[in-house]
């Protein structure tokens, strides 16, 4: 049976090959500010989404000011901020991420389902420090090109897994920052559980660990930090919340 996942990548295909037909090119190497330092400073570091709507949660906030959500999400504390780029399953753009860039200097992630080196370029001269690689979306060996490529450019980026096997794959390329994420992508199933069985074995490995999805409350934090995760990766708690401050200051550990 096709999935959600399937069918994004079905999409992307088509973003991609739009892409190429228009010429799009973009190669610069320019300066990058760093989630890798962050995540290395005591505590635990806050990636805050914004997320419009979501294939599983429907809408969540779609007319957010993205501006203003930027800059709240700075002045609160985050570590990085997440765009979703996407625009047919997530209702995001790259002018989401341009308007996040042109008001905060925190590390910035383009969220997206990254399969040519184009949308790498496309979220690099759109302002992105980082990039989303997720295993399950890509074969092996696309997955080490599309990372080389990346780094080459100067952009970190976070190895997405969600079980063991795609974490053995992820750990092959010796990636800085291994994101765990708690949603299955297949199922929507989401469980913290991911992160606590995963956890052990990427910590062993030196690399920094992100768990991502389904976190809203303190405990849920306690628990992905107690396993050794750096950092959280946040969506749909902030784009709910009344105050960012205030769920900021409740996440807090
Ligand atoms: O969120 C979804 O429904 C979804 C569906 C299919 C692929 C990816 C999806 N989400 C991307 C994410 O991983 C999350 O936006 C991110 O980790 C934050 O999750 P949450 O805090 O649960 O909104």
């Amino acid at each position: 049976m096709e999935t959600i996942l399937d069918k994004i990548i079905a999409q992307k295909k088509l973003e991609v090959a739009e892409l190429q037909r228009s010429g799009f090119r973009y190669e610069e190497v320019r300066p990058h500010v760093s989630l890798v330092e962050n995540l290395k400073k005591p505590g635990v570091t806050v990636i805050a989404e914004i997320k419009r709507a979501s294939p599983s949660k429907g809408a969540l906030n779609v007319e957010v000011d993205v501006k203003e959500q930027a800059k709240q999400y700075e002045l609160s504390g985050a570590g990085a901020i997440s765009v979703l780029t996407d625009t047919n399953f997530f209702k995001g753009s790259f002018q989401d991420l341009k308007d996040a860039r042109s008001v905060v200097s925190v590390p910035l992630l383009c969220k997206d389902f990254m399969i040519d080196e184009v949308q790498i370029q496309k979220a690099n001269e759109a302002g992105a420090d980082i990039i989303l690689l997720i295993v399950a979306a890509l074969p092996v060996e696309r997955l080490q090109e599309l990372y080389r490529y990346a780094t080459e450019l100067g952009l970190e980026v976070i190895v997405e897994v969600h079980d063991e096997e795609e974490l053995e794959a992820a750990l092959a390329i010796g990636p800085a920052i291994i994101g765990v994420n708690n949603r299955n992508l297949k199922t929507f199933e989401v469980n913290l559980e991911t992160t606590e069985r995963l956890a052990k074995r990427v910590v062993s490995s030196g690399a920094l660990l992100i768990s991502e999805s389904g976190i809203f409350t303190k405990e849920d934090v306690v628990r992905v930090q107690r396993v050794g995760a750096q950092g959280i990766l946040v969506g749909e708690a902030f784009m709910r919340a009344d105050s960012v401050a205030d769920l900021f200051g409740a996440l807090r550990i």
